[in-house]
């Protein structure tokens, strides 16, 4: 029912708005990302707009000038879809597909899109369908709204109502089956994970692409499907690992974005249970990426929405290999140092401040400092376990002896 809009080497445009509280350094960066993901759903960006506002407009989110701009540039070059980098409104939406006349998208619109690719079992498939009808709903309640002030409201039962009312009973009663499907996928994997014992519970938890299904790859020898587009992962996989003789279960799972759509946080809320019901976290950061501290605050905030912030945590900074400081020339007497000019070294006093021993950092990539990560997990693992288990505490050794 739900159209999967193909946009698979379509010529596309980005418009990004800049603001007090996104500047245009923050506006780039996130353009970028709007970008990337533009590129895992398979578009092509030509062009970039920006435009400098107090708050966004209420019709049409950016002004009619720069719209303008827009619609000639669309027009001439052939786009096909023009992505926003923010979520628009129903009415936006559909004023701006008007004045343009291609494809509009928003963000969460793109990113249910690319969860829509790339979903390969049913239980994801499922849950992003619900995310997608979750999505629908209030714009065709909007659509609603749009053709009864147009008919003059009470009285006026037109026919083109009627059929949103049709569509809409549709959209909630597809909702509800998913829903019911999905609770009944979730009795069955409730009973797996209950099968699994009461082993130790370790997830892998980070923003997307930073290298969570490398990092599971190598410590449990196993092969999950990593690769440099976002979202690579939407199911999560669960495997067993033993270092120094203690078995523990590792799992991997969805990454997070900014501005998840929340539609998505809601229906992925059981994939993301091995993330609740987990006794310890590796929250895993590509710090050669220049944004990776806000990255840090959006995993947070998702950790928050399902209850899980407060568990055991280790931060664990990946790609070592490529991170690269900005350049400081410390004879210019204008130019501040800031955290962009830290050296690896710096970023490890400074976790090591914030966090004590409870950051590490490694390449998963070139297999630089795995050992003492898997120092450092056994360890936790271990103190978990011993709680757990406290008749066989002489099994495992103290962390300096393996
Ligand atoms: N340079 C470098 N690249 C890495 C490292 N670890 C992973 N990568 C690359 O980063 C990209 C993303 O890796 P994944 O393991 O798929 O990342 P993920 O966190 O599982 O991503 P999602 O499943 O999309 O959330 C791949 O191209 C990896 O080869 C590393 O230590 N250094
Ligand atoms: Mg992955």
């Amino acid at each position: 029912m739900i159209e999967k809009k193909d946009i698979s080497l379509e010529k596309t445009v980005l418009v990004g708005i800049i603001t007090k509280e996104q500047d245009d350094v923050k506006s780039k960066e996130y353009l970028d990302e709007l970008e990337f993901l533009t590129y895992t759903a398979g578009g092509e960006v030509l062009k970039r707009f920006t435009q400098k506002m107090v708050m966004p407009n209420p019709k049409t989110f950016i002004g009619t000038g720069k719209m303008e701009d827009v619609r000639q540039y669309v027009e001439v070059h052939e786009v096909g879809t023009v992505i926003f980098d923010d979520e628009l409104s129903p009415a936006q939406e559909r004023n701006i597909s008007k004045i343009l006349n291609c494809k509009v998208l928003d963000r969460t619109n793109l990113i249910l899109d690319i969860f829509a690719q790339r979903a390969q079992t049913s239980y994801a498939r499922t849950q992003v369908e619900l995310a997608q009808c979750e999505y629908l709903l209030p714009r065709l309640k909007g659509m609603w709204t749009h053709l009864e002030r147009q008919k003059g409201g009470i009285g006026m039962r037109g026919p083109g109502e009627t059929e949103i009312e049709t569509d809409r009973r549709i959209v909630r009663d597809k909702i509800s089956l998913l829903k019911k499907k999905i609770k009944a996928i979730d009795k069955q994997m409730a009973v797996q994970r209950g099968n699994r014992g009461k082993l130790v519970r370790v997830a892998l938890v980070g923003y997307t692409n930073v290298g969570k299904s490398t990092l599971m790859n190598v410590i449990s020898k196993s092969e999950v499907f990593a690769e440099n587009k976002l979202f690579a992962t939407l199911d999560t996989t669960v495997r067993k690992v033993v270092i120094g003789n203690l078995p523990f279960l590792m799992s991997d799972t969805v990454g997070f974005i900014r501005k998840l759509p929340t539609q998505l946080v809601e229906s992925f809320k059981s994939t993301l249970d091995e993330v609740r019901e987990a006794d310890l976290l590796l929250h895993v950061v590509d710090i050669s990426h220049s944004n990776f501290e806000e990255h840090i605050e959006s995993v947070n905030n998702i950790l928050t929405d399902i209850e899980s912030l407060g568990k055991p945590t280790i931060m664990v900074f990946n790609k070592i290999d490529a991170y690269k400081p900005e350049p400081f020339d410390d004879t210019d007497l204008i130019e501040e140092r800031t955290s962009a000019h830290f050296s690896i070294e710096e970023w490890q006093r400074t976790w090591m401040h914030k966090v004590g021993d409870k950051a590490l950092f490694i390449s998963a990539l070139n297999k630089e400092n795995l050992d003492r990560f898997r120092k450092r997990v056994y360890k936790e693992v271990r103190k978990i376990h011993v709680q757990r288990f406290p008749y066989n505490e002489f099994l495992y050794p103290d962390v300096e002896e393996i």
